[in-house]
C-alpha cells in the first residue's frame, strides 16, 4: 500500500487553496484515506507576481500552471488542482486533465457600490474587470462604462471597490462561493445576456498521462456530466485560437447522454457579436465545441477576426 502521502500542486491564493483542499477532502472521504495521506504543495505562478498589467498584456497562456507543469513534469508532485479556467488548451506533452469536480454556479457576479445592478449604473461609471470577455460584454449593454484594467486577488479587488477606485466589478460567482462570500454580490447576471467563460466554475485535477496508480485514484471523484461540459466548452475555446486576448464565452450542459453548447464571441469594444448553439450525444463532447468554433468562425467571416489582433 501507499504510504508517503500524495502531493497536490497549487497556487497560494485563497481561491486555489479552497480547491485543493476540497479536492483532498473528496478524495479523502471516497477512499477512506485520511487527509494526512494528501500533502498540499503551494508553488508560486508568474501570474500570481505579475498582479500589475492584465492577462493581456502579459500574454496569457500559461500564466498560473507553467511552474506547477514543470513539477508535475518532473515527478516533485502527483497532481495538481486548478480552475479549469485558467488552463491553456494545449498543454504540455505527458499531461492531461484527468478529473473534473462537480461544477459550481457558472454565473457572473455583479458587484456594485453605487448601484446593485450593471444596468442601474450612473451614467458613465468606471467597472473594474481584467478579463476581456467581461469588459466586451459590459461595453454591448452598457456602451457609456469606463471599463479599466482590475487585477489581483478577489480580495484585493473588493478592497478596491469598497476603497471607491471603481463604481462596481465582477467576479466568477463560484469563486465567491468557495471562498465563503457568497452573499457579496449585488446582481447575478443572466448567463443568456452574460454567458460565462467556458470552463468557469469548475475545478480540475492535473496529471501524468499514464500515471495509473494516480490517475485511479483521480478518476473516483471525477464528475463526468463536468467533464463533458468542460472538453466541449475548451474544444470551441481551442478551435477559435482562445487566448487571454480574445473576447469568448461558452457554456455546454450535459445530463450525461445529450449536450448542448451555446458560445459567443464579441469585438473588444462590444459593439458587434455572434452566436451560436450546437447539440449532439455527449459522448462527442469536445468535437462538438470544435464544429461550433468552426461554425461560428464561419459565420462572423473574416473582417471580424482582424478586431481580436
Ligand atoms: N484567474 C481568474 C479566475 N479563475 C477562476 C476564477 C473563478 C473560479 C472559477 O471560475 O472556477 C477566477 C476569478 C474570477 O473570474 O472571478
Amino acid at each position: 500500500m501507499q504510504t508517503k502521502p500524495f502531493r497536490i500542486g497549487t497556487r497560494g491564493s485563497p481561491l486555489a487553496l479552497a480547491q485543493a483542499h476540497e479536492t483532498r477532502d473528496r478524495l479523502a472521504a471516497v477512499h477512506g484515506l485520511s487527509p494526512e495521506m494528501f500533502e498540499v504543495v503551494i508553488l508560486s505562478t508568474k501570474g500570481d507576481r505579475i498582479t500589475d498589467r492584465s492577462l493581456a498584456e502579459i500574454g496569457g497562456k500559461g500564466l498560473f500552471t507553467e511552474e506547477i507543469e514543470q513539477q508535475l513534469l518532473s515527478g516533485e508532485l502527483d497532481f495538481a488542482v486548478h480552475s479549469s479556467k485558467d488552463m491553456p488548451t494545449k498543454l504540455p506533452d505527458g499531461l492531461f486533465l484527468s478529473a473534473f469536480l462537480p461544477r459550481e454556479d457558472i454565473r457572473d457576479a455583479f458587484i456594485g457600490r453605487t448601484a446593485p445592478r450593471l444596468l442601474e449604473l450612473p451614467e458613465g461609471a468606471t467597472v473594474g474587470s481584467s478579463s476581456l470577455r467581461r469588459q466586451a460584454l459590459i461595453r454591448r449593454l452598457r456602451p457609456d462604462i469606463n471599463v479599466i484594467t482590475y487585477r489581483g486577488q478577489v480580495e484585493t479587488r473588493l478592497r478596491k471597490l469598497a476603497e471607491g477606485q471603481v463604481d462596481a466589478t465582477l467576479l466568477a460567482y463560484a469563486g465567491l462561493k468557495r471562498l465563503g462570500m457568497a452573499d457579496v454580490p449585488t446582481e447575478l447576471l443572466d448567463p443568456e445576456e452574460f454567458p460565462p467563460a467556458p470552463a468557469q466554475g469548475a475545478i480540475c485535477i492535473e496529471s501524468r498521462i499514464g500515471d495509473k496508480r494516480v490517475n485511479d485514484l483521480l478518476a473516483a471523484i471525477d464528475d463526468s456530466r463536468t467533464h463533458e461540459a468542460v472538453a466541449c466548452e475548451r474544444g470551441f475555446l481551442a478551435t477559435l485560437d482562445g487566448s487571454c486576448r480574445t473576447p469568448i464565452a461558452g457554456l455546454a450542459v450535459s445530463d450525461g447522454t445529450h449536450l448542448r453548447f451555446s458560445g459567443m464571441i464579441l469585438t473588444p469594444d462590444g459593439s458587434t457579436h455572434h452566436r451560436i448553439t450546437v447539440e449532439g450525444k455527449a459522448a462527442d463532447a469536445e468535437a462538438l465545441g470544435q464544429k461550433a468554433g468552426e461554425d461560428i468562425r464561419a459565420q462572423a467571416g473574416p473582417g471580424f477576426f482582424s478586431s481580436w489582433t
